[in-house]
């Protein structure tokens, strides 16, 4: 299994753990300024419509290429303000990131409690656009258990506007994440990283979530025909 430490460079990201969450989560409330905020926001919404795929609950788009079973059908497509964003990221690990993930959540949107799957390593570092929302944590499902969504949920963590979150090791490795489908967030106790905020009702806006993730092995055998299909 790969380690926190061959994943990331764990002095730099030290001061920035969420001590109260689960092992590993890393917040850093304004990581990108307004105006790289409001570039990264011209760059996705820019994009040709086709390359958002629409969803139930959301829309996303992939930059860096197709996502398969285990690996990556590489394409270098990433727009500069995303490459310059991957690189600052990359300054926190041992591996450069190598695909983007993009999700709009209209307000009242989300996404179901899930894991990220085997293609990734087990680092997820996501900044967040446009409006902030609250990750949800849960334990995963335990054969023999019944235990509704809200018994299992560990608790939230805060993810305001132009903030990076790494999260690594069993919260990647076991646990489920998901973000609900509100149109407001209470900073309540069980949000890990909200005392500076607690108790407020924070309402969301549109919010856009660009996901950085490295996935392991890289294929550059592309073919066309796989440019064209789905992830
Ligand atoms: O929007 C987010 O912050 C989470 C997205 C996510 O978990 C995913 O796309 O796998
Ligand atoms: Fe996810």
């Amino acid at each position: 299994m790969t380690t926190v430490s061959e994943l990331v460079k764990y002095d730099k990201l030290i001061l920035h753990r969420v001590a109260t969450a689960p092992s590993s989560v890393y917040y850093i409330p304004e990581f990108i300024t307004k105006d790289e905020e409001e570039s990264l926001l011209n760059e996705i919404y820019q994009a040709p419509k086709p390359k958002w795929e629409v969803l139930m609950n959301r829309r996303l788009m992939n930059y860096g290429g197709i996502v398969g079973k285990k690996s990556l059908f590489a394409v270098d497509d990433f727009p500069p303000p995303l490459r310059s964003l991957m690189n600052r990221v990359s300054h926190f690990l041992n591996r450069p990131l190598n695909h983007a993930l993009i999700n709009e959540y209209l307000p009242g949107q989300g996404i179901m409690a899930h894991t990220d799957g085997p293609a990734f390593l087990p680092l997820i570092t996501t900044v967040s656009l446009g409006s902030s929302t609250v990750l949800d944590l849960y334990d995963p499902v335990d054969g023999n258990s019944c235990a509704s969504w809200s018994e299992r949920r560990r608790g939230g963590i805060l993810l305001e506007r132009r903030s990076l979150v790494v999260i690594t090791q069993s919260v990647y490795e076991k646990m489920l994440h998901g973000i609900s489908e509100k149109t407001e967030d209470t900073v309540d106790e069980t949000v890990f990283n909200g005392e500076k905020r607690r108790g407020e009702a924070i309402g969301r806006d549109t919010r856009v979530s660009v996901t950085l993730r490295i996935v392991d092995k890289v294929n550059t055998r592309m073919t066309s025909s796989l440019l064209g299909g789905r992830v």
